[in-house]
């Protein structure tokens, strides 16, 4: 059973803060959420009921810039798991040194049960509820899971309705509306630069790994194409529908082209299906969760045989699974540098905005390895430092940013 996501990210936080000898008036004040906020979004569905759903917008903190995150469309969004992640992406922009806060949204709904027109309607709703809580210098929302490019359009037209046409309210939007080329592949592109990173501190390259990956949605399958393109060997890869393995290694491309066909993952040909519940404890060399919260467990952590853990999702390791894969000597890169390639490219999407002036796409991939390269370099720093593993290093390096600048604002107690 997974811990609560608040208990968990807040745990994190607290040994962050430990190791760094922080005020404890401060390290109280760093966790408390600028604001929370939660609407009820309702609407006519095409069967001409209503329906409601309550949407929330959680804005942790500020002290670095606007605040930044995206919005998730899940049925198990719930006001915990939304403070958690704001909380995580104001530990994550300060890790990447963008400058923003954190923040997060999220509607408690199931995507693939609404139509079109649906999705359309509680979009809008949700952005007239919070219009005047957002802003390209207050509070930037982007995709998340459940959502993509065309919700971002959705959220960008209804706002400026209300404040005129405002591009860089919103990123992860369509090219043709603003978008970075780049931002789709974005985070999945950072998952592999941060993975060819990891594995070469070990002596170990892509191509001469074999791959575990859960979740193949926006994150997951450019990931998996990153990594396949390199050579990596991803022998298992699972979704919400299923689960399927080949010793040999899945041909990523033709399986891209059977799921933009509408084929679920288990009607894939060249692969064997076999038991979800399995596929986090399948034997490989690198495991890489893009898909839910909480999964890595104190009932599974046991049985991972993975030599090192990518956490593309976000918080998909409990504390205390964090302890039992420690003791076994599995090694785990953390959310906030591991996935913070889609943030990177969305303060890129950001800038362009701004300046009114589009970057070409190796220029946007060029600069987001840098970022992960300069992450990474700081992240081996403070685990040297302090004597820590790399959650550690990365949450001591992106606390100690935010202290430092919610410091010199002028904080007191
Ligand atoms: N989209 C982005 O730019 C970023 C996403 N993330 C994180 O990455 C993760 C995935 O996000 P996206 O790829 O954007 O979402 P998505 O909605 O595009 O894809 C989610 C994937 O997870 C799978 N999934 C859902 N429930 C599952 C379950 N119980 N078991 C196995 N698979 C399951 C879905 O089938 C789908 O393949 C989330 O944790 C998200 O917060 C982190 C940073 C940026
Ligand atoms: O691109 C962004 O602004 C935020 C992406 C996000 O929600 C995340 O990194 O978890």
């Amino acid at each position: 059973m997974a811990m609560n996501a608040l208990a968990a990210t807040s745990r994190n936080f607290r040994r962050a803060a430990r190791l760094l000898g922080l005020d404890s008036k401060l390290e109280k004040s760093l966790l408390i959420p600028f604001r929370e906020i939660k609407v009820e979004c309702t609407i006519p569905m095409d069967d001409g009921t209503l329906s409601s759903f309550v949407g929330f917008r959680v804005q942790h903190d500020n002290s670095r810039g606007p605040m930044k995150g995206g919005i998730r469309y899940h049925p198990e969004v719930d006001p915990d798991e939304v403070n958690a992640l704001a909380q995580l992406m104001t530990w994550k922009t300060a890790v990447a040194a963008v400058p923003y806060g954190g923040a997060k949204g999220g509607i408690g709904c199931s995507p693939g049960e609404l139509s079109r027109s649906e999705l359309e309607r509680l979009t809008r709703v949700f952005t007239q509820k919070i219009h005047d809580l957002i802003g390209t210098h207050t509070d930037v929302p982007a995709p998340d899971m459940g959502t993509n490019a065309q919700t971002m359009a959705w959220m960008l037209d209804e706002y400026s309705k209300f404040h005129g046409h405002s591009p860089a309210v919103v990123t992860g939007k369509p090219i043709d509306l603003g978008g970075s080329l780049g931002r789709d592949a974005a985070t999945g592109r950072g998952v592999m630069y941060a993975t060819e990173a990891l594995l070469a501190e070990y002596g170990k390259s892509i191509s001469g790994s074999t791959f575990v990956i859960q979740g193949f949605g926006n994150v997951g399958s450019w990931a998996a194409q990153l990594i396949h393109e390199r050579g990596g060997k991803i022998i298992a890869l699972g979704d919400v529908t299923g689960s399927i393995r080949n010793k040999a290694g899945i041909d990523i491309p033709a399986l891209m082209k059977h799921r933009n066909d509408g084929g679920a993952l288990k009607d894939f040909h060249s692969a064997e299906v076999m038991d979800s519940a399995e596929l986090l404890v399948h034997d490989c060399d690198v495991l890489i969760p893009c898909a839910l919260g909480g999964v890595l467990n104190k009932d599974n952590a046991p049985d991972v045989k993975a030599k090192f853990i990518i956490e593309a999702a976000n918080h998909p390791t409990d504390p205390e699974a964090d302890e039992i894969l420690a003791k076994k000597g599995v090694i785990v890169l953390p959310d906030i540098y591991a996935n913070s390639g889609g943030v990177i490219v969305s303060y890129f999407e950001w800038v362009q905005n701004i300046q009114g002036f589009m970057w070409d796409e190796e220029k946007v991939n060029n600069e987001l390895e840098k970022y992960m390269s300069s992450a990474f370099q700081h992240i081996k720093a403070m685990c040297k430092s302090l004597d820590c593993d790399l959650r550690m290093g990365a949450f001591t390096l992106g606390v100690n940013r935010v202290a430092r600048a919610t410091l010199l604002r002028g904080w007191e107690a």
